[in-house]
């Protein structure tokens, strides 16, 4: 069957069993409360034609800049009132925790800054650069979400913060948006005191292609700012060490700490003078694979005005603890339940039998109209991932396969073709599992159960973000029993029912021993593929014979036999 027209069938809303509104006959609709605001907001947002919300903010900017260079001009309230009505203005302790309630925010610490109900608080409690304000209007960016109405003042305001916000929630613009503004003020000193350049921003991911994503979204933030930002890939890094260019140009650098760490010990970067440290994906940074080279960026940074900050959609209490013995008085800002699943995602567990049940039902969940491309797949290794991939291009489907051992060109490549929608299909393994933005995923599916409830949660992550909604189905095998209790868990907090049974209640977690040594040895699974054995013997021996074929024919053509070769076919 021709696999274009399933996926693009599967893509109509009427098609589909689940979904949560039949346009075809709305009497038929069972909504959900949640849904219903859910769909109010879509709505809202697709038809905001005129960009009211992004007009009137823009012209608040520009009165904001005429008052600037005259006061006496402009003093007409009226028209400023009416402009602000839209605008939330948090002005005491009581409009903050009427605030907090709605996004179920929990801030602790001493000294808690007010949050902001708007991006235009900024300016008139914080002085935000307006040019800054107007890059984020451009890029349709008008309203704070929680993350940063409660991220942003607390770091204007020099404090270090440990953040927990659901994945697609707006982590990023919540550290980025306050790091630009504060190094356009250092800047300014700087220039007063006529103090030479030096880096004093650093943003720390454990992954290139997060790390890339982070940087791009500042060099949008920084349009006509000129700051000088930078991201630590193979090349600059290269140009860096042999001193063709200088570290103390940047302003701004984003890394992945190797590559950052290499370049410090080589004396070819210099973080003395950061003032702000983040790092996002924060409990990645923090654990065992990565807490050397933690270690070694914290004590690089030796500014003793250093601010440290913490980002992440799931923070373990040992990783807290971690963060404050490094940190001084920290503000510590919960959105929602803590390593809690994004509450846009439709979570489902399908029980598949054995590994080649697996291949079935995604097979199943084409005919069924669930696999409405954009789709990411992940699996628990790379042979394992190279296997699906290689099955379902044989299905015609427009897939590719992003893992550790493709360079990152490649990934690159594959990323962008992602994003352009020429691949429907994304097959990966954990390393696109945390903070990669793809927007409008709209299905994720664990083909190998995650480790975890941290992994489960930032992989489902990839969908529902930035307000829209998205599913996530994981499929199990009698063999998984162990390992899915993490993942019902995740489930049963978020209210997602679909797939889950009595029994399932008493399973045990498993040990943190147990994971650890999953994580050294993933568990052995059988071969992805619906081919029987014996057609795969043959494939293999067919591909020997035309690979020794082709070989035999350049070398009657070039006559040159090497001596080995002569020698053992003698
Ligand atoms: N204020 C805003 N208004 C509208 N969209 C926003 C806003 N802030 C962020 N977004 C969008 O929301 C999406 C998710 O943001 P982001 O990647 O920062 O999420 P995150 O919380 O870091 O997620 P993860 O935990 O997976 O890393 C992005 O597409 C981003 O452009």
């Amino acid at each position: 069957m021709d696999m274009f027209k399933i996926l693009t069938r599967g893509a109509s809303l009427k098609k589909s069993k689940d979904a949560s509104f039949d346009f075809s006959n709305p009497n038929k609709t069972k909504q959900s409360k949640k849904s219903t605001t859910n769909i109010q907001k879509e709505v809202e947002k697709e038809t905001d034609f005129f960009h009211q919300k992004k007009h009137n903010l823009l012209k608040q900017v520009e009165e904001a800049e005429t008052n600037d260079e005259d006061p006496e001009e402009n003093s007409d309230e009226d028209n400023r009132e009416e402009d602000s009505e839209t605008l939330q203005k948090i002005t005491s302790e009581e409009d903050a925790m009427s605030l907090r309630k709605s996004y179920k925010g929990n801030v602790t610490g001493d000294d808690i800054p007010l949050p902001i109900g708007s991006f235009e608080d900024l300016i008139s409690r914080f002085k935000l650069d307006k040019q800054l304000l107007k890059n984020l209007i451009d890029n349709d960016f008008t309203e704070p979400t929680p993350i940063q109405s409660e991220a942003i003042p607390s770091t204007l305001f020099d404090r270090d913060i440990i953040a927990c916000a659901p994945t697609g929630s707006g982590k990023t613009l919540a550290f980025l948006i306050p790091l630009i503004q504060k190094v356009l003020q250092s800047k300014k000193h700087a220039k007063k005191k006529s103090t030479g350049g030096a880096v004093k921003g650093l943003v720390i991911s454990p992954t290139k292609e997060l790390a890339l994503q982070i940087f791009n979204e500042l060099n949008s933030l920084n349009t006509k700012l000129g700051l000088s930002v930078a991201y630590l890939n193979k090349s600059l890094s290269g140009k860096l060490r042999n001193g063709v260019v200088k570290g103390s140009k940047f302003d701004i650098v984003v890394s992945t700490p190797l590559r950052l760490i290499d370049l410090v010990k080589n004396g070819a970067l210099d973080l003395s003078n950061v003032d702000h440290l983040i790092f996002d994906e924060a409990d990645k940074l923090f654990d065992s694979n990565f807490i050397e080279q933690t270690d070694a960026i914290l004590n690089a940074c030796s500014n003793n005005k250093l601010r440290r900050s913490i980002f992440s959609a799931t923070i373990t209490s040992s990783v807290e603890e971690l963060a404050n013995s490094i940190m001084t008085s920290p503000i510590r800002i919960i959105i929602g339940h803590k390593e809690a699943a994004n509450s846009n995602i439709k979570q489902k567990l399908v029980f598949c039998g054995d590994e080649n049940g697996k291949l079935l039902a995604i097979r199943q969940l084409i005919q069924d109209g669930e696999f409405k491309p954009p789709v990411i797949i992940f699996l628990q290794s790379i042979t394992r991932a190279k296997a699906l991939f290689h099955e379902l291009l044989y299905d015609r489907l427009n897939v590719d396969v992003i893992h550790a051992e493709r360079t990152a060109k490649q990934r690159e490549m594959i990323i962008e073709r992602f994003r352009k929608g020429e691949i429907w299909c994304l097959i990966c393994t954990d390393v696109l599992a945390r903070g990669i933005d793809f927007k409008g995923i709209n299905l994720v599916i664990n083909y190998d159960v995650p480790l975890s409830a941290q992994a489960y949660v930032h992989r489902i992550g990839r969908t529902g973000r930035g307000g829209r909604t998205g599913s996530a189905v994981t499929f199990y095998t009698k063999e998984d029993v162990n390992l899915i209790k993490s993942v019902v868990n995740v489930m049963k907090q978020s209210g997602s029912t679909e797939g889950l049974a009595q029994w399932m209640n008493d399973l045990s977690k498993l040990s943190k021993n147990e994971k650890k040594n999953l994580k050294r040895k993933p568990m052995e699974r059988k071969q992805i593929s619906t081919v029987p054995g014996i057609v795969r013997k043959k494939r293999k021996m067919r591909k020997e014979m035309i690979v020794a074929s082709k070989k035999r024919t350049i070398e009657d053509k070039t006559g040159k036999k090497e001596s080995s070769q002569i020698e053992t076919s003698e």
